[in-house]
């Protein structure tokens, strides 16, 4: 497993050291991160190309992904934040958590949304930079994939919500550079409520990784975000 993640390591120039100087040009800032790119093993590659068949009918939509902003439901996030010139200047400087490192090294992910069935599933091939105990990933980068995962479904499913509370049971480690399949539900709704849970397996399905429950708490429209003041986060601004 350590050999896969130094060829991987070698093929995205990582063991190379940081680059420097490096500019955020809007050719970079636009990239879709959920597409293949050359670390992504063939596991990766072979689910992602079963996720894009079944996409072929339109019962499943690939969720595009990019480092700075937030493209799914854009808009309805807008009306949460009074300022909306502080808003993109956020999005702009700031970095989605999952996108924030390089290229084969953290987070490698693509997500798949079914509307029918209120189902999010993430292909997960998590990198040598995500590590834990020693040949293994990171309980924090598990949870990570598991939180974007559960708030993208929950988002799709019920509108702008946020993780109130979120249990996971970790079963099994899981192996540096391996890939595995974020399995994601709507369970029910009870008011501002979304209850959405997941489990995390291998590609075979033979071997559950993980399984977690979450509450999501959708924002109440009444109230506003106000991103300069960390005391008064998420109130009612009149
Ligand atoms: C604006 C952001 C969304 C952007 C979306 C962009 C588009 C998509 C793009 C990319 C998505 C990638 C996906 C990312 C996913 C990651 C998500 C995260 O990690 S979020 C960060 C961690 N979470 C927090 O920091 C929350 C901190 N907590 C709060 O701000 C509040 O407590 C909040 C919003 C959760 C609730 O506050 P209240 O004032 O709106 O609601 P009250 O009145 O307190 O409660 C409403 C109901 O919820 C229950 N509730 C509240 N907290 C609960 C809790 N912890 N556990 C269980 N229930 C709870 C209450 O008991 C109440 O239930 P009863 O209506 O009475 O039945």
């Amino acid at each position: 497993m350590l050999r896969r993640c130094a060829r991987l390591l070698r093929t995205t120039g990582a063991l190379c050291g940081p680059k420097r100087g490096r500019s955020f040009s809007s050719e970079v800032l636009h990239v879709d991160h959920s597409l293949p790119n050359p670390s992504w093993n063939e596991d990766m590659r072979l689910l992602f190309d079963q996720f894009m068949k079944k996409s072929e009918d339109g019962s499943w939509k690939r969720l595009p992904s990019y480092k700075y902003n937030p493209t799914e439901r854009i808009e309805d996030v807008k009306i949460f934040f009074p300022d909306a010139k502080l808003l993109k200047e956020q999005m702009s400087q700031a970095q989605l958590f999952p996108r924030s490192l390089g290229e084969g090294v953290g987070f490698e992910y693509a997500m798949f949304h079914n509307h029918v069935e209120d189902r999010t599933v993430c292909i997960f091939q998590g990198g040598p930079h995500l590590q834990g105990a020693p040949g293994f990933l990171h309980g924090g980068a598990i949870a990570t994939m598991i939180d974007s995962t559960l708030g993208m479904c929950a988002i799709l499913t019920g509108g702008i919500a946020m993780t109130a509370n979120l249990n996971i049971n970790f079963r099994r480690p899981i192996p540096l550079c391996s890939v595995v399949v974020i399995n994601c539900q709507l369970d029910r709704v009870e008011g501002r409520k979304l209850f959405v849970s997941c489990n995390v397996r291998s590609m075979d399905e033979k071997t559950l990784y993980s399984e977690a429950t979450s509450t999501f708490v959708k924002l109440d429209p009444k109230k506003k975000i106000d991103i300069r003041a960390s005391g008064a986060f998420y109130t009612n601004l009149q």
